[in-house]
């Protein structure tokens, strides 16, 4: 069957397809393409062939946008402003595609005076189901497109009915589609009578509403055949009986429909609603293409002529019926035999309710799958369009990882998962609380509304001439801006941004060293308002700052904080220079793009709005309309979320480019403490040298992120030969940092629910937050923490440990059969976590690199370097509530300084050594394999007698 309209016979004068006008039916055009309507054949048909009306569907539309290049040079032109979600962009083409087709039929629509002329868009297949959803969208629709030869086509089933009568209230103009049953037609016409009833008792207008029934034929004779062929060939012993009614089924049925039409046009409600202007609404025959070679290939055409309808013809048979259609009254003939065939149909058991019913389902399913096909079509011209625009994610997946991760994205189209998170639909997850948590997927543009907040203050802060930033926080609050401080360095005329997220008193001094506090801007960051840290860091640097200006230094420090937080009582009292609020239903993991993140990057001369308008093509593109074999973002979750919770990779073994490495401590975050819960979760793996296939087991999946024409590291190619998946995240530059975060806060919400957990809580962080505020109250009531006594000593080394980890370590005192024993306790898939309570630059950085990577090498296990506090904002989250495949040795020390915190009962080490204790309890609580090592005495001496002793261990481990 042609796809476009052929110009055999379009010059005839007197074409055969004006009969059909003679008899009281409309000829429609059951097909749209650009090029068709621009280049003149459309109105040769309305002048030739005296077509009166257009429709299209996802199908439709997918052949005409889905394939070639003629839609190009538009996508082109829209994506060079502000750039548009697969959705958006689709839905631009096809209304300019209506608008232009609806600009042909309006002499028809003037000359039968809104009889007919239309031209029908329809709904999106995805809400056939959700009666709100398709009003919502019909009303949306009928704006956008503006015509009055517009109708909005709305499929019949149960809850199109609900919204069809509600648009014809509203003044809409509606094509029914999906009919197939005579009950849903009659349901459907109910919808139509008490719509314009509605409008009549609100005294509205009623005779400029227009709208068809259109009524599927050839479908119900396809699947009818099938069926009557199935039996005859099975033997039926009424064979005769269902040969007899093959292929008529379909028309009998459609001339009940008419019948029915008939009795409701003569009875007195309808009258009554007549005298007042309404126009009938007529039953339109669609799928009117012949199916059955068979059969004549106008047979749905000729057999259904009768006054008051419309035929919906597709292109090859108009052509057709140009060529050899006959037309006669034949819609009223022989209706009582129409009826003998329904009769026999039911008398036979061919079902015909229960193919019906099929019939609409796999109708709205098909619909389903051709927008799911036009708008990855779309999507992937879009990308292709935006090229460089955009960060580009490639993988390269052993083939069961592939296939499974293939049979996900159909399942996820299947479900319209990704259309249910952006409707914030819980049930996506956990249906737990999730709803609440979701602004993180609207804020770019929040935020770019309110952009000039922003500009403001990067004016003002420019203005002041601070030398630095010091910013203030924990986690989701710190990790963020320290992403973007590192990513883009000290902006020349700029303050520099500094980021403290520590409680070691040696670190607290350094930071305190390295500015100038008359020159500084403070940052006190925090979401909640109440976490231990940027409370105490507060407290220390507003006395630091008092002291340098002599004054109180509230004109110095800006909080950024949810409203209504302890913090903002803070910054309030002290007269802060300005507060930022964040929006409590961003968890701190998903708020750098909210103003936890931009405010410092503002503040600290980067352009801010750059930023987010970059980063806006990413939440376009993980957009709900962009399924999700198109979608990045859930590309990427599926892909995580099926390594980890199908094939046990669930290490996430971050690589990046030098440009960008710091992006890898952020990720950690959002990972851990987003999908490790319940026993379940993905572990990051941040900054671990790359090695030879031998040192690996098979829980991996490598992230490698990098930056412009930055090449992959040669060993990754061996790592791939060998089966391990490969994610590829290329950013252009390094503007495209914003894009990353969102790609994986989606991707990450994604594999949340591959998971089946709440990726929105942190439970066994807040469980670590409340343990170490027990310890800190304890001591700033008596002046110590609760005494505890290590099991083994040797030399500057101390182990502590609860009684089931100090048994499992053999306690043969000496610090090397210790660590060993620990080590023995670590199997194939496991993680060994280095857990540093100590202050965290270079050269420590570089002591956690050397000890995790020999224990890599030795162990053949991933392994992380962390630094307390931070990492109990972060990956600490997975380590206590994730899968128990985590081994830790934690280490502490004695400070060789400490700094007191004002106005508390306590100093910075003690808060360090609290929250240390703390977190081991909980490791403990949970069950983990775990150790503590105390240093005592200088600390490089103590660090090297445990990377000895480590080195030592493992030698013989
Ligand atoms: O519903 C209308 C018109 O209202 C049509 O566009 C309708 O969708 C088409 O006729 C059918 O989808 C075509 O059906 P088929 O030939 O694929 O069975
Ligand atoms: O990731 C969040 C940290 O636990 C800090 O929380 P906060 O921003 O409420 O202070």
């Amino acid at each position: 069957m042609a796809d476009t309209i052929s110009n055999t016979g379009l010059n005839e004068v007197g074409s055969v397809l004006r009969d059909l006008e003679k008899y009281g039916q409309s000829p429609w055009l059951d097909f749209i393409q650009r090029s068709f309507t621009e280049d003149g054949s459309l109105s040769k048909l309305v002048e030739e062939d005296g077509l009166r009306g257009v429709t299209s569907n996802p199908a439709i539309f997918e052949k005409a946008i889905g394939h070639g290049t003629e839609y190009d040079p538009q996508i082109r032109k829209l994506l060079e402003g502000e750039g548009l979600s697969p959705g958006e962009l689709y839905e631009h083409l096809a209304i300019d595609d209506i608008r232009s087709a609806c600009a042909v039929l309006d002499p028809v629509f003037e000359k039968t005076k809104g009889l007919d002329g239309y031209v029908s868009l329809e709904v999106s297949p995805y809400l056939a189901f959700d009666a709100h959803g398709t009003i919502t969208e019909a009303r949306r629709l009928w704006k956008a497109v503006g015509r009055p030869n517009l109708m909005i086509k709305i499929p019949g089933t149960v809850e199109g009915t609900g919204a069809i009568r509600e648009a014809i209230a509203d003044g809409i103009n509606v094509n029914v589609t999906l009919l197939f049953s005579l009950d849903a037609y009659k349901a459907v016409l109910e919808a139509y009578i008490s719509g314009l009833e509605a409008r009549v008792a609100r005294g509205e207008e009623i005779s400029r509403i227009s709208s068809v029934a259109s009524f599927f034929v050839s479908r119900i004779d396809a699947k009818i055949d099938a069926e009557i062929d199935r039996r005859v060939a099975a033997g039926d012993p009424e064979a005769e009986a269902l040969k007899a009614i093959r292929g008529k089924v379909a028309i009998a049925n459609a001339k009940m429909a008419y019948q029915y039409y008939l009795e409701v046009r003569n009875s007195p409600r309808w009258k009554a609603l007549a005298e007042k202007g309404a126009n009938p609404q007529r039953l339109l025959w669609a799928s009117t293409g012949t199916k059955d070679k068979a059969y004549s290939d106008v047979l749905y055409v000729e057999e259904l002529i009768g006054p008051e309808t419309v035929n919906t013809i597709p292109p090859a048979t108009f052509d057709a019926y140009r060529d050899h259609g006959k037309s006669r009254a034949s819609l009223t003939e022989n209706v009582d035999q129409a009826r003998h065939v329904m009769a026999e149909a039911e008398r036979l058991g061919l079902g015909l309710d229960g193919i019906t019913a099929k019939l609409v389902k796999d109708g709205c399913a098909a619909f389903s799958v051709s927008f799911d096909t036009l708008l990855t079509a779309v999507a992937t011209k879009r990308e292709a369009v935006l090229g460089d625009r955009l960060l580009r994610v490639s993988a390269d997946l052993p083939p069961d990882l592939r296939d499974d991760v293939a049979a996900a994205e159909k399942d996820w189209s299947h479900s319209g998962g990704l259309r249910r998170i952006w409707k914030k639909d819980p049930s996506v997850w956990t249906n737990g609380p999730e709803a609440g948590w979701l602004n993180w997927l609207t804020v770019v543009q929040d935020r770019l509304w309110h952009i000039e907040e922003l500009e403001v203050l990067a004016r003002d802060v420019r203005s002041r001439g601070f030398k630095d930033i010091l910013l203030l926080g924990m986690g989701g609050s710190s990790l963020g801006p320290e992403v973007l401080a590192e990513t883009f360095g000290k902006r020349e005329g700029w303050p520099k941004l500094h980021v403290l997220d520590s409680t070691d008193p040696q670190q607290v001094t350094a930071f305190e060293k390295a500015i100038d506090p008359k020159n500084t801007l403070f940052i006190v960051a925090s979401k909640s308002g109440g976490t231990l840290e940027p409370n105490i860091l507060f407290a220390h640097f507003w006395q630091v700052a008092g002291q340098a200006l002599g004054k109180k230094p509230g004109d110095s420090f800006i909080a950024i904080t949810d409203p209504g937080s302890h913090m903002q009582k803070v910054a309030e009292e002290n007269g802060f220079w300005r507060i930022f609020y964040g929006d409590p239903k961003i968890g701190g993991r998903y708020s750098v793009l909210s103003n936890f993140g931009l405010v410092p990057a503002a503040a600290s001369g980067i352009d801010v709005r750059k930023l987010l308008t970059v980063t806006r093509l990413m939440v376009e593109s993980c957009d709900g309309s962009a399924p999700p074999s198109a979608n990045p973002g859930a590309v990427l979750g599926l892909i995580l979320g099926h390594a980890a919770h199908c094939f046990n990779r669930d290490k996430v073994t971050i690589l990046a480019s030098e440009g960008i490495a710091s992006l890898g401590a952020w990720l950690e975050q959002l990972i851990a403490e987003s999908t490790g819960k319940k026993g379940l979760g993905l572990i990051p793996i941040d900054e671990e040298e790359l090695g030879t296939p031998d040192v690996y087991g098979t829980d991996r999946v490598f992230v490698d992120l990098l930056l412009g024409d930055d090449v992959p590291d040669s060993r990754l190619g061996a790592l791939r030969a060998a089966g391990a998946p490969v994610v590829t995240i290329r950013l252009a530059d390094k503007a495209q940092i914003g894009q990353a975060f969102f790609l994986f806060e989606f991707a990450t919400a994604v594999a949340g629910a591959v998971l089946g957990i709440d990726p929105f809580d942190q439970p066994d962080v807040e469980f670590s937050k409340l343990e170490t505020r027990k310890l800190t109250s304890a001591y700033a009531e008596t002046g110590s923490l609760p005494p505890e006594t290590p099991f083994a000593k040797d030399g500057p080394l101390s182990f502590y440990a609860d009684a089931k980890n100090t048994e499992a370590s053999g306690n043969k005192g000496d610090a090397v059969s210790i660590l060993k024993a620990l080590f023995d306790r670590v199997k194939p898939g496991d993680y060994v976590g280095l857990l540093a309570y100590i202050r965290r630059d270079q050269q420590t950085r570089d002591w956690a690199q050397s000890v995790r990577m020999e224990l890599r090498d030795a162990l053949k296990v991933a392994t992380a370097a962390e630094f307390g506090p931070r990492f109990l904002h972060s990956t600490g989250q997975a380590y206590k509530g994730g899968p128990d495949s985590g081994v830790f040795l934690q280490v502490t020390a004695t400070d060789a300084a400490d700094v007191p915190v004002p106005g508390h009962g306590f100093s910075f080490s003690v808060v360090k050594a609290a929250q240390a204790r703390g977190d081991f309890e909980v490791l403990a609580a949970r069950g983990r394999r775990a150790l503590r090592v105390h240093i005592d005495g200088p600390l490089e001496d103590g660090l090297k007698a445990l990377e000895t002793a480590i080195h030592k261990a493992l030698a013989g481990a």
